[in-house]
């Protein structure tokens, strides 16, 4: 039996009067794929801010006061979330944007300059992160995952704004990751390679 990368049970997603999925329990091997589908507003950013920790599981308390479930996540091993916040500065220039990450992350120099490289980020590294494109940005935001260096991905819209050679990359990046023990939760509306990945339709578990 394959190793355990993600076990979450029994989440439940609440949002605002909005009851948008529940007991919905995801278990993904090291080196597995989860694909999150379903239409705008579902929930699935949300979703992945519960699988980083960043939103509780709502408490099912629609079940009633003596079976109230309040959801489990348990990683083994570090994550890396990339969605559509950006972390970086928008004042410094890219490579010193980084560089506030990769000191935070305990990351060597070369490792910056290796991770800006793989991006095609080499030529911006004087260029403030307000003035990077749409698809840029989304590649300085992989800069930053791979600078991390977390064992397990959770990707919201990896794709959004990539051009095709930027679409391959992240897709090799994702089968890098997975090839050495990853776990990789996506939501993507736009088809992403992802062979093997179990499909989660958050439709499928209405609350
Ligand atoms: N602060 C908030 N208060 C109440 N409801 C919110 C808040 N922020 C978002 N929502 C609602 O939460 C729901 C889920 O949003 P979420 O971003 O998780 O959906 P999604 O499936 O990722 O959508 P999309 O496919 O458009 O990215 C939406 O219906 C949204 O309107």
């Amino acid at each position: 039996m394959q190793a355990s990368a993600l076990t979450a049970w029994e989440l439940f997603c609440r949002r605002g009067d909005r009851l948008l999925f529940g007991s919905l329990d995801i278990w993904v091997e090291a080196g597995g794929a989860v694909h999150l589908v379903g239409p705008n507003g579902i929930g699935k950013s949300s979703l992945l801010q519960i699988l980083a920790g960043l939103r509780p599981s709502s408490p099912s308390d629609r079940l009633g006061a003596a079976d109230v479930k309040r959801g489990s996540v348990a990683w083994q091993g570090r994550l890396g979330l990339l969605d559509a916040h950006c972390t970086l500065d928008e004042v410094l220039p890219l490579e010193n944007a980084l560089a506030f990450w990769a000191r935070i992350d305990g990351a060597a120099r070369s490792d910056q300059s290796a991770a800006m490289v793989r991006m095609g980020l080499s030529s911006l590294t004087d260029v403030p992160v307000r003035y990077l494109s749409t698809g840029q940005r989304k590649r300085a935001g992989f800069a930053r995952l791979l600078i991390q260096n977390a064992d397990h991905w959770l990707l919201d819209e990896p794709l959004n704004g990539l051009d095709i050679d930027g679409v391959a990359l992240v897709e090799e990046l994702i089968a890098e990751r997975r090839a050495a023990g990853g776990a990789i939760v996506v939501a993507s509306h736009q088809p992403i390679a992802l062979p093997d990945a179990q499909a989660i339709d958050l439709r499928d578990h209405p609350w």
